[in-house]
């Protein structure tokens, strides 16, 4: 049995996390959370950590004893700067929280790249954890909508690059610019996305610490994730009616599987395929040729194989990546966007001189 740290940081990670708990709680009621076990079969300890208590109270399936409120007004807004120096200041108190649930086996942080505190709090919290901690820590990082603002696209830009500075052992990307296909309002997006990310993260877990017939386990994940350019993302897709299994394959690497955008077959590194159903649909012949395709390209391919009793096929497939066109051009309009902010600091700046012009009537009454 595995014991498995997920923290959630800032709003977007306490939301995916929360998404998490509901999947673990059978998805019913909110009320589970207060009488029903978690069904995973791993030591899971789950932790929300978040500025805003309106963030963390808005949470239905997370235990109370699981988050952690630093006080500091309504979030941090934003501002990355003060969210180090908030996180700084409260770091002792999170890293006792996380000690006293134990040792683990691999742990995950969960945020966005480009709000306030998530993005600034995961950086620091992941090297502190690498300090103290011999465990892998992997990072789930959530890419903004790229119209979302300047602010945003710049945060995303420097909390990737520390996250991976901090000495994190891979990057799972989730880009919500790519998930909007999805479609429907933002609420309904953010939801969509929350559950998309939250099943494939329990389907790993499921995977990570189950007996198959043909077994991956944390020692492949590990591999798997030091490949390629310390990146990754993840594909899943759960057969439709009649499906066979190598079509769900092919599906849960194309754009319909995936959570940020790349060419598996360009870009990728290493990988895990894992294929979760019952005995008739998992067609050896199938399932070796569409892992031999994939390993023509990408180099090397670790196979689970879960044999589940009546389930259609589900298949998950943890893609580390050697290029990414796709952050690249993140990068690129990020540095528009530092440019756009220089710009517009000096320009205010510049209207220091519309002080000077209203302090000329400093003292003065008008005279009628
Ligand atoms: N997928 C997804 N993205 C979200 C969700 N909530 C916010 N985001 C994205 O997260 C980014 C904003 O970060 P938040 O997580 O809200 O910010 P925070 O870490 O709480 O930081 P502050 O509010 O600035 O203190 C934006 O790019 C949003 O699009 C959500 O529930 N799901």
């Amino acid at each position: 049995m595995l014991n498995i740290l997920i923290v959630g940081n800032g709003q977007c990670g306490n939301r995916i996390l929360d998404a998490i708990n509901k999947e673990a709680f059978g998805g019913k009621s909110k009320f589970a959370k207060f009488y029903s076990q978690q069904k995973y079969k791993s030591k899971v300890e789950t932790i929300a950590i978040n500025t805003a208590i309106n963030d963390l109270k808005e949470l239905s399936f997370t235990k109370a004893k699981d988050r952690i409120h630093i006080p500091h007004l309504h979030g941090v807004g934003a501002n990355r700067t003060l969210g180090k120096s908030v996180f700084e200041d409260n770091k002792s108190h999170i890293m006792r929280n996380i000690e006293e649930r134990g040792n683990f086996d691999v742990g995950f942080v969960i945020t966005s790249a480009s709000g306030g505190t998530g993005s600034s709090f995961t950086p620091p919290l992941i090297k502190e954890i690498k300090e103290k901690h011999d465990f892998p820590v992997y990072a789930v990082v959530v890419l903004p909508f790229r119209e979302e603002g300047t602010l945003y696209l710049q945060n995303a830009a420097f909390c990737l690059k520390e996250i991976r500075d901090s000495g994190v052992d891979g990057i799972i990307l989730a880009d919500n610019q790519f998930l909007k296909q999805i479609g429907g309002d933002v609420q309904s997006a953010y939801n969509s996305i929350n559950d998309m990310i939250a099943r494939r993260i329990l389907f790993l877990l499921d995977a990570l610490d189950s007996e198959m017939m043909m077994v991956t386990d944390l020692g492949d994940f590990k591999t798997v994730m030091s490949g390629g350019a310390g990146l990754a993302t993840i594909g899943f897709y759960e057969a439709e009616k009649g499906m066979n299994v190598k079509t769900t394959i092919q599906k849960a690497l194309s754009p319909n599987g995936l959570l940020f955008s790349t060419d598996v077959y360009k870009e990728g590194s290493r990988a895990m395929v894992i294929i979760k159903g019952d005995k008739s649909y998992l067609s050896i012949d199938e399932i070796s040729s569409e892992v031999e395709k994939l390993s023509s390209s990408v180099g090397h391919v670790f196979k689970g194989i879960i044999v589940r009793k009546g389930e259609a096929p589900q298949v998950l497939v943890v893609l580390t990546l050697e290029a990414a066109k796709e952050l690249e051009n993140l990068y690129s309009v990020a540095v528009d966007a530092i440019h756009q902010e220089r710009e517009k600091k000096t320009r205010v700046e510049e209207q220091k001189e519309i002080d000077k012009a209203f302090s000329q009537i400093d003292g003065l009454e008008p005279d009628y």
